[in-house]
């Protein structure tokens, strides 16, 4: 039996070996920003020797798989483009599989690259986004610009460091007027951990419309089941005997209890010594030391909540 805190190398190994599909999330275990966190390649070529599924989930839905494989090739880290999962991949599978996304309606997207190229690639036509046309400032108090447009059939908001009042108005024009439209998230984490601390992330980007529109989203990111739901029906594997590793207790380690799968919380020494309680999530620190907990879903049922 695995215990809770990991501290001998058979510890590890009996977690290892207990385990076939290994879920690892990317910002702030994998990386931080652009600095490889210590000893990362050396484990994913053991669990690799070792024949283990390696399934990358992230919640960052700035780039596609592809500019995460391009990504994962420059930082020099073994990864197959077919092992990466964002959540700008799952919500485009979600539009086109789930909501089978008519084809004569188009995505109002705040967002950027990876979340268009993901939409382009199953085929669902989108506008906003990266358009020069949506990244400017209006004139104050001019709303001449906000025209009805029925073609929208969903608003999609995810990771967007160019998001202004042009986009949310537009956004919001569409879930007011547009009958049935859909509101969908990629993601509502809070923070964004990079550059030796916390940014805001994508929640703090949506938040505006959520507020506004008084509408609730589906998000299909960490911590929602959607997401682990289209990584089963593309990888096939045994919740049972994976285990979601992650720095996030309210998106990774939420995401894992919620899909019955164990979790394992990685934490980082912060650059001034103390250390970060992972909702906080981990930081720039480039050496993190496993203090793990491993938390299966059984074990969850008598925890304090
Ligand atoms: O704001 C965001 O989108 C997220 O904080 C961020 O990108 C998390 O990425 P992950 O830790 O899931 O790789
Ligand atoms: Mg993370």
């Amino acid at each position: 039996m695995v215990p809770p805190i990991l501290s001998t190398p058979e510890h590890y190994l009996e977690l290892i070996d207990s385990t076939d599909t290994f879920l690892l999330d990317c910002d702030g275990v994998i990386y931080h920003g652009p600095v490889v966190v210590d000893g990362v390649r050396e484990v994913l070529a053991l669990l690799r020797a070792k024949g283990k599924k390696l399934i990358f989930v992230t919640n960052n839905a700035r780039k596609s798989r592809a500019m995460y494989k391009k990504t994962f090739d420059k930082l020099n880290i073994e990864v197959k483009e077919e092992e990466i999962f964002g959540s700008a991949y799952a919500t485009a599978v979600y539009l086109s599989k789930v909501l089978n996304f008519p084809k004569d309606k188009r995505v109002y997207v705040i967002g950027e690259q990876g979340i268009e190229d993901e939409l382009t690639a199953v085929g669902i036509s989108h506008c906003g986004g990266t358009d020069p046309e949506d990244r400017v400032f209006i004139p104050s108090g001019d709303f001449s610009l906000f025209k009805p447009d029925p073609s929208i059939g969903a608003v999609l908001c995810g990771f967007d460091m160019y998001v202004n009042y042009k986009k949310y108005a537009k956004a919001f024009s569409y879930l007011r007027d547009n009958e049935g439209c859909h509101f969908i998230l990629t993601n509502q984490d809070a923070t964004f951990p990079t550059d030796g601390t916390l940014f805001p992330g994508s929640g703090a980007m949506s938040a505006p419309l959520v507020f506004a529109s008084k509408k609730k989203p589906t998000i299909v990111g960490k911590p929602n089941t959607l997401m682990m739901d289209a990584i089963i029906a593309e990888h096939h594997f045994d919740p049972k005997r994976a285990l979601m590793i992650g720095d996030n207790l309210s998106t990774d380690i939420e995401f894992g209890h919620n899909s019955g799968v164990r979790t394992l919380l990685v934490m980082a020494e912060l650059p001034r010594g103390n250390r970060y309680s992972a909702t906080r999530q981990a930081t720039s620190c480039p050496t993190l030391w496993l203090r793990v907990s491993v938390i299966s879903p059984c074990s969850r049922n008598n925890d304090a909540r």
